[in-house]
């Protein structure tokens, strides 16, 4: 990262902004309004967004502007993702946006810790980049991305530290979907406790 991003969060490198239905995870097929930040050093080689690696390239955008975007959709819900959103001090973008009676979710792979008040966190650990014990432990859900076979031993050593009552998904990474996807059915027919997501955005086309 050549640019420093200011440590109060106030301002935070913004890739993109949409509206559009949450694909992913407990709260699919639920619209809401997508906040994804730049920058991210966890390095997965099957990321489906690189571009937003590099945070530099994304212009730094205050939170006021942001939440001004965000209040301007019939849904009153906001997916704040990246890139890693943890890297910055989230505390000033959700205060903003549960004072305006919008509820935060977020996407992270708990790789930095956690800031900000959030409704939901759904928590997608990386082997690239350990997940920290404070976002094991707020996780609303756990989804694990399966690339290969040895994932499913690594999603259950997950589910061990993360709370009892927190969701357990298996994601087939998107590349590998057709080989993984029959993988993961079985699995979750075996061992009930998990269910199967889908990135279901992209079969519908949407963003
Ligand atoms: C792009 S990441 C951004 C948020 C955060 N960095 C993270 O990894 O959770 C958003 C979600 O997409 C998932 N994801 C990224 N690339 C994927 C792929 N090729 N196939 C399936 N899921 C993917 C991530 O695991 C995460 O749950
Ligand atoms: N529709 C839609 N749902 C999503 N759920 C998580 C996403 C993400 O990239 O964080 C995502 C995304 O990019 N689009
Ligand atoms: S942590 Fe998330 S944004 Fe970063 S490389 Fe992995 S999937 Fe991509
Ligand atoms: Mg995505």
């Amino acid at each position: 990262m050549s640019r420093q991003v200011p440590e109060d969060g106030i301002q935070l490198p913004l890739m993109e902004e949409f509206y559009t239905i949450q694909g992913e995870g407990y709260h699919t097929g639920k619209a809401a309004y997508f906040i994804r930040l730049g920058g991210c050093d966890v390095g997965c080689h099957w990321c489906d967004v690189k571009e937003s690696w590099d945070a530099s390239i994304h212009p730094l955008t205050s939170v006021d502007t942001i939440v001004q975007h965000a209040d301007q959709h019939p849904a009153k819900t906001v997916v704040v993702t990246g890139g890693e959103p943890l890297i910055y001090n989230l505390d000033p973008l959700t205060k903003s946006l549960q004072e305006r009676g919008i509820r935060t979710f977020m996407e992270t792979s708990g790789a930095y810790p956690l800031s900000g008040q959030w409704d939901w966190i759904c928590l997608s650990p990386k082997k690239f980049k350990a997940p920290r014990k404070d976002v094991l432990e707020a996780a609303g859900e756990l989804k694990v991305i399966v690339f290969n076979k040895s994932d499913f031993q690594w999603a259950e050593e997950h589910a061990a530290q993360v709370s009892p009552n927190c969701k357990l998904y298996l994601q087939p990474e998107w590349s590998k979907a057709a080989e993984m996807t029959p993988l993961i059915i079985d699995y979750v027919m075996n061992n009930p406790k998990w269910e199967i997501s889908l990135q279901t955005h992209k079969y519908l086309n949407i963003p």
